[in-house]
């Protein structure tokens, strides 16, 4: 049977909203968030309800992991509207890898916005804005659709070339597709617009993916577990063939957040690969785009959507560190948001004790005016001791996949409970370079000492300056 799937965007469940397949989730500051990739959850004790000395990558903070686990109960019992977090410690205690462990125990696929309390000034975004987007960020969708689809195991993959009249060479005029099921096959005929998602996923003959009939889009599941025995792909997902006939409905559950769905409904929609949509694109003022009115709009269908049981609201967890660099007028902001229902549980981190908030001359604690500190559960952090430090370098190293001899660990360890932690973690890349210019995989002491020489902790870096400034100010006198 012939498939011709050339035209994208046609139609989903609402007509207001676009169309799922066109809102691409964003996916922000991975780097920041792979400096966590070692912390799967808080470890906490299903039974005792508290946290465990060292689980789910975590290590030591029992007790701001303890807390942080009642604030995740407080928030799936909705008991923690108009209020929110305050992680306070010295750094690296650990207070981002916390915010970031309550959003994987609030469930899969539950947003995490990490924003630096500075980022927020800007000469080209109001204050308000950066904040309402990032609240927006933070707010995810589960959208559950039912959706009319191609889906099988892969059994051929052929692109079918042509030669154009330009001479330049030849092109690809369709792509022969066929899928099979427990209960038949088919051969599909498909676009070359397809072709390169095709490519995109890596898909090859073997694989189970599924093909959306109205908008094309391609989707690879894993690859179909008769295979499982004949290679070693232990990276790999393996999925049973399909059951039943190959042109099916499917339910698709798909994760956005309500800022997706601004963009998505802000920017100018068109066909895949059409120019003149991508120009206009480019000539489309991008900062005006998103309106309050857009916004308002957007959440009425979003409610309609999750009365009707279509979707899901998955508030996630916004992280604003440094938080003694907003202002009053974001604070005044904040206190607004909070209270709304479509609000995600705001954690405010900072490692300032009492300081000048910004806006006003009074000082308060962490820079944070009274009227916010009383809406704030707050959290302290402790600084870790040297087996603790040690746990948490081993947990990186596994999570880096970088191989210490023991006395280079040893000595990692120590720098790191004797200088700083986040000094010992910022020396592990250096010193797996330094030994790969040796020709070694294994880091010995000598490519720990040699990053050490060359790479100064903060303590000595502000001691070398304050004595270049005495130097200074005794050369005048
Ligand atoms: N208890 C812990 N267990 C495992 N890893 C940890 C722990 N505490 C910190 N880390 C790791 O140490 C590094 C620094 O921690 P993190 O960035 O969370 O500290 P922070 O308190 O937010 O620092 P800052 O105040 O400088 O922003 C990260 O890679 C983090 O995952």
């Amino acid at each position: 049977m012939d498939m011709e799937i050339d035209d994208p965007a046609t139609g989903t469940s609402s007509s207001r909203l676009a169309p799922m397949e066109e809102v691409k989730p964003t996916v922000k500051q991975i780097k920041r968030i792979a400096a966590h990739s070692h912390v799967k959850g808080l470890g906490i004790d299903p039974e005792t309800c508290e946290a465990l000395p060292e689980a789910a990558g975590f290590v030591g903070q029992i007790a701001a992991r303890t807390a942080a686990s009642i604030i995740v109960d407080m928030i799936r019992g909705k008991s923690m509207a108009g209020r929110a977090v305050l992680l306070a410690g010295p750094p690296a205690t650990g207070k981002t890898a916390i915010a970031l462990a309550m959003s994987h125990d609030l469930g899969d696929g539950v947003p995490f916005v990490p924003l630096v309390a500075s980022e927020v000034y800007s000469s080209e975004v109001k204050k308000t804005e950066v904040l309402m987007r990032s609240f927006r960020r933070a707010i995810g969708l589960r959208v559950k659709e039912t959706k009319d689809v191609y889906e099988g195991e892969v059994t051929e993959l052929s692109p079918v070339e042509t030669s154009d009249n330009s001479g330049l060479g030849k092109t690809i005029s369709h792509l022969l597709l066929s899928l099979k099921t427990a209960k038949g096959s088919k051969q599909l005929k498909l676009d070359p617009s397809i072709y390169d998602s095709v490519l995109k996923q890596r898909v090859e003959v073997g694989d189970v993916i599924y093909i959306e009939a109205n908008s094309g889009i391609v989707k690879r599941v894993g690859r179909c577990d008769v295979y499982a025995s004949e290679f070693d792909l232990e990276a790999d997902e393996f999925v049973p063939m399909p059951k039943g006939d190959v042109r099916k409905s499917k339910d698709i559950v798909q994760n956005v957040s309500l800022h997706d769905l601004d963009l998505a409904n802000a920017r100018p929609q068109g066909r895949q690969g059409d120019v003149t949509n991508i120009v206009s694109q480019l000539m489309a003022p991008k900062k005006t785009e998103v309106t309050d009115r857009l916004r308002s709009e957007i959440n009425k269908v979003v409610d309609e959507y999750i009365e009707s049981g279509v979707a899901e609201l998955m508030p996630g967890v916004l992280f604003i560190d440094e938080v003694h660099m907003l202002d009053v007028e974001c604070f005044t902001y904040l206190y607004r948001a909070l209270e709304s229902p479509m609000a995600p549980v705001v954690v405010f981190a900072t490692n300032r004790g009492k300081t000048t908030v910004r806006g006003l001359d009074d000082k308060s604690a962490h820079g944070i005016p009274p009227e916010m500190l009383d809406r704030l559960m707050i959290i302290p952090t402790m600084k870790y001791n040297e087996e603790d430090v040690r746990k948490i370098l081993i947990h990186r190293t596994e999570a880096e996949n970088v191989k210490f001899d023991e006395k280079a660990f040893d000595y990692l360890s120590r720098v790191g409970s004797e200088k700083s932690l986040r000094y010992a973690l910022q020396l592990i890349a250096p010193a797996r370079l330094c030994a790969q210019t040796c020709g070694r995989e294994l880091i010995e002491m000598e490519d720990v000492e040699k990053c050490t020489t060359l790479f100064m902790d903060r303590s000595e870096s502000l001691k070398k300056a304050e004595e270049t400034q005495q130097r200074l100010a005794a050369k005048k006198a």
